[in-house]
């Protein structure tokens, strides 16, 4: 099993080109199972998790061809309209099947995700709203079995704000009959592109990027072409990591209007950030300042950051509490951070950080994606050396992370434990 091996204390300085965003390739890439015709996607990561999804959709009978970052799907010979736990379970993302599949073929079986380490993260939204458009669906032995023969447009207010069951309701309300009403749909930036790469394919959509999505069902959707966004996620991580070391470095391929409140985050720790329409510079000097904040759904602080600032927090100067209010469980790298010296308590769903002049570098074991994320921060601002074990869950959602880091002048090597 791959581990990294860090060697803190280094500054970092230089330019890190940013992928294609890991939780718009996921949705987009499904989206191919909703046409007879090819559809061309651009800037779509290299990471576990997309190779995840494209073994999935090869077995369902999608046609894929990858070039680099192009990735080229065709669905006319899709035919094996199944999701098997053996693939659900490494990657959640595998639900959003689920609406396309019932949409163009009127039967779907996939398997129920589960929990998994940053809470119970049921998917009762998208069964709920796909009975509500008239599926008939039954969960047999671990597996939702949803049977339609056209769904049918209705009005949904899902009980929460969810960005899969949003994404997987779009999907099958472009192929519905009549009208669909998503109401408190989410806002989040990869929503938005999947809902442009639809409107390409010719799906009615109107609210796009708000809270209230209207379908006007289509018979059909035809191919199309589609860049995917730069991924917001990894620019906040990189964003953090250079705040926690300090020094210079320039991010490209990417854009500064998703991430408003990290930022504005960001700035209030101390950094200088410039941007222009398609990259971020920031600039640390100084040790950073504690800073305060509450997760939120967007365009509020995304909860996919809020490990990475716990990593800052933990070397600031000042205390600051970090409230999570998404998932019930999104605390785990809470005591992996502590192993490193940092002060950190927790009390319901509300982290106090104590910021310390310094961490020391030690063993410590990733348990979830972004939780990787914030001990390579920390191992990156500590003295000596940190060995992140369990790394898989990095590769999950980052392209060669210690690579890119390395380029701009990190001490990370991948080891084998
Ligand atoms: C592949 C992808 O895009 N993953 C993102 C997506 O996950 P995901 O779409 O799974 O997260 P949701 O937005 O659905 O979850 C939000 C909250 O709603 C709850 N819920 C959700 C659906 C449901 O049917 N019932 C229910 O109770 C969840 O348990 C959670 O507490 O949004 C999360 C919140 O921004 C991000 O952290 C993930 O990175
Ligand atoms: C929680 C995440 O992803 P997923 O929903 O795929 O588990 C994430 O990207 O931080």
């Amino acid at each position: 099993m791959d581990q990294l091996l860090i060697t803190g204390g280094n500054r970092l300085s230089g330019e890190i080109p940013i992928a294609g965003a890991k939780n718009a390739a996921l949705p987009i890439l499904c989206a191919g199972l909703l046409t007879s015709d090819t559809v061309a996607l651009s800037n779509v990561p290299h990471l576990q998790d997309v190779a995840t999804m494209l073994k999935l959709l090869g077995q369902m009978g999608l046609a894929i061809e990858r070039n680099g970052d192009a990735i080229t799907l065709d669905g006319a010979a899709v035919d094996k309209l199944e999701a098997p736990y053996e693939m659900v379970k490494t990657m959640r993302a595998a639900i959003l099947v689920l609406g396309p599949l019932v949409a163009r073929f009127g039967e779907a079986r996939v398997s129920l995700p589960g929990g998994c380490a940053i809470g119970s993260r049921p998917v009762d939204q998208h069964i709920k709203g796909l009975q509500a458009m008239g599926a008939e669906i039954a969960i047999e032995a671990g597996y939702i079995h949803a049977k339609a023969k056209r769904l049918r447009g209705t009005r949904i207010v899902t009980d929460m704000i969810t960005v899969t069951g949003t994404e997987n309701l779009l999907m099958a309300a472009t192929l519905a009959d009549g009208e669909t009403v998503l109401e408190n749909a989410a806002r989040e930036p990869e929503v938005t592109d999947l809902a442009n790469l639809l409107v390409a394919m010719g799906a009615k959509i109107s609210g796009i990027g708000t809270d209230r999505l209207v379908v006007q069902g289509v018979e059909r959707l035809h191919g199309a072409s589609h860049t995917v966004i730069a991924d917001r996620i990894e620019t906040g991580t990189f964003l953090c990591a250079a705040a926690a070391a300090g020094g210079d470095v320039m991010l490209t391929n990417t854009r500064s209007d998703i991430l408003d409140v990290a930022l504005d985050k960001l700035r209030e720790a101390g950094a200088i950030i410039t941007s222009g329409p398609d990259w971020i510079r920031l600039q640390m000097a100084a040790r950073p300042r504690a800073v305060s904040f509450r997760t939120t759904e967007y365009p509020g602080f995304p909860t996919d950051m809020q490990a990475q600032f716990m990593a800052l927090n933990c070397i600031a100067d000042g205390a600051s509490h970090v409230s999570e209010t998404i998932f019930e469980n999104r605390f785990m790298h809470v005591q992996e951070l502590n192993r490193l010296g940092a002060a950190i308590t927790i009390d319901g769903h509300t982290a106090i950080v104590q910021g310390v002049d310094k961490l020391v570098g030690a063993p410590v074991m990733a348990t979830d994606l972004r939780a990787s994320a914030s001990l390579v921060i920390a191992g990156l601002a500590a003295e000596g050396q940190t060995l992140v074990d369990r790394i898989y869950h990095l590769d999950r959602g980052y392209d060669r992370m210690e690579a890119k880091l390395c380029a701009v002048g990190a001490d990370i090597q991948r080891v084998k434990a």
